[in-house]
């Protein structure tokens, strides 16, 4: 059986079908990309597979557990979806404990190693409501690995990021391939994606298109 597994993932919205026909095999250890315009689907597909809506029809299985709204999660999954809710008012060290707490499986010297690979730890003492866009997003990418989840999701995870920590985003998608971890990853943006993702899937009207 495949880490994850989508069998005919169908979500419709009033009268509109915004996942149409999903299947797909997800082998564990993979990056995989999904790539499609605005509105395709990408956020929707990525909302599905955490359990985060109701499907109106088919299956996710996660590790050989059906993912749905009410079932509690044994896999420890990190993701970024839509804008990150920080805790303005908290600083970024602050709201990565907060996080962090709920779990209870790293402490602050973990934390902090993680804001190290974007260079945050110098900041971490700053309020996220004087965080730059690509700071909070770089903050959010943190917050989705630094408990070693065993799967990313991440939805347009470089959004507002300048080339180089574009390029360190690379390299650390890279590192984490090369622990075992699963990463989803979807953009409109097909450069990033093509630049890490081990397969790729173009998404368009809900539908997978081509791989
Ligand atoms: N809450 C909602 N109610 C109704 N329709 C919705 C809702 N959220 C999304 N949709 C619709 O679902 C479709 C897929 O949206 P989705 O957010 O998954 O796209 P996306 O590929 O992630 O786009 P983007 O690149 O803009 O993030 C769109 O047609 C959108 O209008």
């Amino acid at each position: 059986m495949s880490y994850l597994e989508l069998t005919n993932v169908t979500k419709k919205i009033n009268d509109e079908t915004v996942l149409n026909d999903i299947n797909l095999k997800i082998d564990q250890g993979k990056i995989i990309g999904f790539v499609g315009t605005n509105g395709s689907g990408k956020t929707m597909l990525f909302r599905a597979i955490l359990g985060l809506i109701k499907i109106s029809s088919g299956q996710v299985i996660l590790k050989g557990q059906e993912v749905g709204l009410n079932t509690e999660r044994q896999v420890n999954v990190g993701a970024i979806i839509e804008t990150p809710g920080f805790i303005k008012s908290y600083t970024a060290l602050k709201n990565l404990q907060y996080l962090a707490s709920i779990k209870n499986t790293v402490g602050k010297d973990e934390i902090i190693a993680a804001m190290k690979v974007f260079d945050l730890e110098k900041v971490k003492d700053k309020k996220v409501k004087k965080f730059s866009l690509g700071m909070r997003q770089k903050l959010a990418i943190v917050q989705a690995f630094m408990e070693k989840q065993e799967l990313l999701v991440l939805d347009e995870p470089t959004n507002g990021l300048d080339k180089e920590s574009v390029q360190i985003f690379e390299n650390l998608m890279n590192q984490l391939r090369a622990r075992g971890v699963t990463v989803l990853l979807a953009s409109h943006d097909d450069r990033v994606i093509k630049a890490v993702a081990d397969e790729y899937y173009q998404i368009d009207g809900g539908k997978i298109v081509s791989d």
